[in-house]
């Protein structure tokens, strides 16, 4: 039975890996989760999984829960995230939060020896180099979670790295894949939460049309398998059916396919190195599909992505920079402020602007986070 921590579980990929648990329940037991203000859905949760320990955003939440719970422990904000991650009973950390703010959790998690199964790419764009040294220190796994990342993890499954000749990540495009840079100008919200392929959280959904998400993943792939940027494409893909290859030095390309479906990489990241068969998965039928389509990435026509390959080359504080800008611009998005095509123009500002410091520690990290959503802000007002 492995005991499981879960952040963000009322979030897209918090509420998948809860069907798997609930699903699964010979393997797998819910000990601690966190949630922010969905506080139905956390109700929900804990009356299915019955956890010990449960973190919301905010105090009131907290104490009003725990009136309705009592033999559930209540706590709430950043320090309730670390609670949760660290809870003694658990030895994998399933982290789905949202944004940069699931950093000090992780961190926290690795030096209790848990194993990360990590969603929460924002965490290892802005400072994967902490975070994969403390897990080197304490002798931690680090599973991936996103669908190309377990995709190429599960393509280098008794490979050796070094014969590795470079990562190929896929991309849907996004929901605008198919408009020009003129056509991106008056496009609205609803349309830019209309993903082809995935239903997911609406920050990732607007991050994917973009193409910051696969900025990310980018930086992701290359702090989790150690590849230099030179040796990390990304291939145009519009079905979402590969989720991403590895080609190795004899020219040979092995690939991970499947329908689009979260639970896949979430179950294989907590059941690895076993597969369990999945409740409800739908078989990949290619006769169905008939053809697969691949087109080469034009970086003037997505300059996010160009923007992250920049970020992810130079390293040190810009990645935080990027990373915090893109949250807060996409939230100012979000919050009709700004327009699409303003998401990459506030990067490429706070990029151009900002003084790169080198092989940050924490401390630096978290400054130049907050100091730059503030600059953000202030750009807007
Ligand atoms: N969705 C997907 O298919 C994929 C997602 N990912 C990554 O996984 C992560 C989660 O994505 P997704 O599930 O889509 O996101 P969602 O927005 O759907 O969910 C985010 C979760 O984090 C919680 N949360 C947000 N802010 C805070 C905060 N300040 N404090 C505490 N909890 C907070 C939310 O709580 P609440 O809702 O209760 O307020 C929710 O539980 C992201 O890093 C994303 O890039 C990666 C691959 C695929
Ligand atoms: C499901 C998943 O892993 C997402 O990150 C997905 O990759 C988004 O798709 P695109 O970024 O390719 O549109
Ligand atoms: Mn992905």
């Amino acid at each position: 039975m492995k005991k499981i921590s879960l952040l963000g579980a009322t979030g897209s990929i918090g509420i998948q890996t809860v069907d798997i648990l609930l699903n699964n329940q010979d393997n797998f037991q819910l000990v601690a989760l966190s949630s922010g203000r969905n506080i139905e859905k956390t109700r929900e949760i804990i009356s299915q999984l019955n956890p010990e320990l449960v973190s919301v955003q905010d105090e009131k939440d907290a104490i009003e829960l725990s009136k309705e719970f009592p033999r559930t422990t209540f706590t709430f904000g950043p320090k309730g995230l670390v609670e949760v991650a660290t809870h003694p009973d658990s030895t994998v950390l399933v982290n789905a939060v949202l944004g940069s703010v699931g950093l000090e959790s992780t961190l926290a998690a690795i030096r209790m020896g848990k194993t990360i199964a990590i969603a929460n790419k924002e965490t290892l764009v802005t400072a994967g180099h902490l975070v994969m040294a403390e897990a080197k220190k304490y002798n931690v796994a680090i599973l991936p979670v996103d669908s190309e990342h377990s995709a190429i993890f599960q393509s280098m499954n008794g490979e050796n790295p070094k014969q590795i000749e470079r990562l190929i990540l896929t991309a849907s495009g996004g929901s605008f894949r198919d408009k020009t840079r003129e056509e991106l100008k008056n496009v609205t919200i609803k349309d830019a939460l209309n993903h082809p392929n995935w239903s997911m959280g609406a920050k990732i959904t607007i991050d994917s049309a973009t193409m910051m998400n696969k900025g990310l993943e980018v930086i992701e792939a290359h702090v989790l398998f150690g590849m230099p940027f030179e040796k990390i494409d990304v291939l145009l893909h519009k079905e979402s059916i590969i989720h991403s290859l590895v080609e190795y030095h004899d020219t040979s390309v092995i690939a991970q396919l499947g329908t689009p479906d979260m639970r896949v990489p979430i179950q294989y990241a907590l059941s690895y190195p076993e597969r369990l068969p999945l409740m409800g998965g739908t078989r990949l039928d290619l006769a169905k599909i008939g053809q697969l389509n691949f087109k080469e990435v034009d970086f003037e026509r997505f300059r996010a992505l160009k923007l992250a390959y920049d970020a992810g080359q130079a390293g040190g504080t810009l990645l935080t920079a990027m990373n915090a800008a893109n949250e807060a611009a996409v939230g100012l998005f979000l919050q009709e402020k700004i327009t699409f095509l303003q998401i990459e123009e506030v990067i490429e500002q706070i990029m151009n602007d900002h003084q790169n410091i080198l092989a940050p520690d924490l401390e630096t990290i978290l400054h130049v986070d907050t100091e730059t959503r503030k600059l953000v802000e202030s750009m807007v007002k």
